[in-house]
């Protein structure tokens, strides 16, 4: 049994705890169908990230079958779950955690507008005060990686550094989140697809009208420093 150091440790379990659970809200959420999908967490203080085994069922998902990774996306040996194979975007999460310091988690999901913008490979255009206000402008496109290695990662990284926002619609495959916190790229999943969803309702209807520059700045600074209870959102680089 590997051990790091009684705060890591306590670390480490609180991480597995949080990502067992926030699968949940890929599925209460509508955006993942089966076994796709998944949510990964940094441990606080450590090399280290907790990811989902791949292709377990989201019912069977628990703290004790989360799988403990270093930056490169190597399993760590003799920790719990580290029998099972982590899930297949692991090596693409690794990358953005190796590259992205300030990243807390990353989330994939297959929610259907939003991979419906991926399949055409178009942005999602900032016509509403939600978007500005959660992503500070246009939902970008990345390109097209093949599944299984850095390459999604890369393609993550190239398109979100220096970008407001915390999603990526990976071309042809489908959204990839970010957030300060595995729980905050879960609120950016969840914001991804509605947004996806009502501009698309929008098209349908007649032509879309874009925000101000000047606006969508100006609602993206009060969402992401007035807006709640606490400052909550923009990364902190
Ligand atoms: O996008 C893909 C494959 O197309 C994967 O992300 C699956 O959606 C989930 O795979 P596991 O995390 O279960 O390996």
């Amino acid at each position: 049994m590997s051990t790091f150091g009684p705060q890591i440790e306590v670390a480490i379990a609180r991480i597995r705890t949080e990502i067992a659970h926030l699968h949940a809200e890929l599925t209460a959420n509508n955006l993942v169908v089966w076994t796709g999908g998944n949510v990964s967490g940094r441990v606080p203080g450590a090399d280290l990230f907790v990811i989902k085994p791949s292709g377990v069922d989201y019912a069977d998902l628990a703290p004790e079958n989360m799988i403990l990774c270093d930056l490169d996306g190597t399993v760590i040996p003799e920790t719990p779950g580290a029998e099972r194979a982590p899930s297949s975007d692991t090596a693409a999460h690794a990358y953005v955690y190796r590259n992205m310091p300030e990243v807390g988690g990353v989330v994939h999901t297959h929610s259907t507008y939003a991979t419906a913008w991926a399949a055409r490979a178009e942005a999602i255009p900032c016509v509403i005060t939600a978007m500005a206000d959660e992503f500070g402008g246009d939902i970008p496109i990345g390109p097209f990686a093949i599944i299984g290695d850095d390459s999604i990662g890369r393609g993550i990284v190239e398109t979100l550094t220096g970008h407001r926002s915390r999603a990526v619609l990976m071309q042809n495959h489908g959204p990839f989140t970010i957030g300060s916190t595995a729980r905050d790229a879960v609120k950016a999943a969840v914001m991804v697809e509605d947004v996806a969803r009502t501009v698309q309702f929008a098209r349908s209807g007649g032509a879309l009208v874009p925000i101000p520059q000047e606006a969508i700045d100006s609602l993206y600074m009060r969402y992401q420093n007035v807006y709640g209870q606490t400052p909550q959102g923009e990364l902190q680089k």
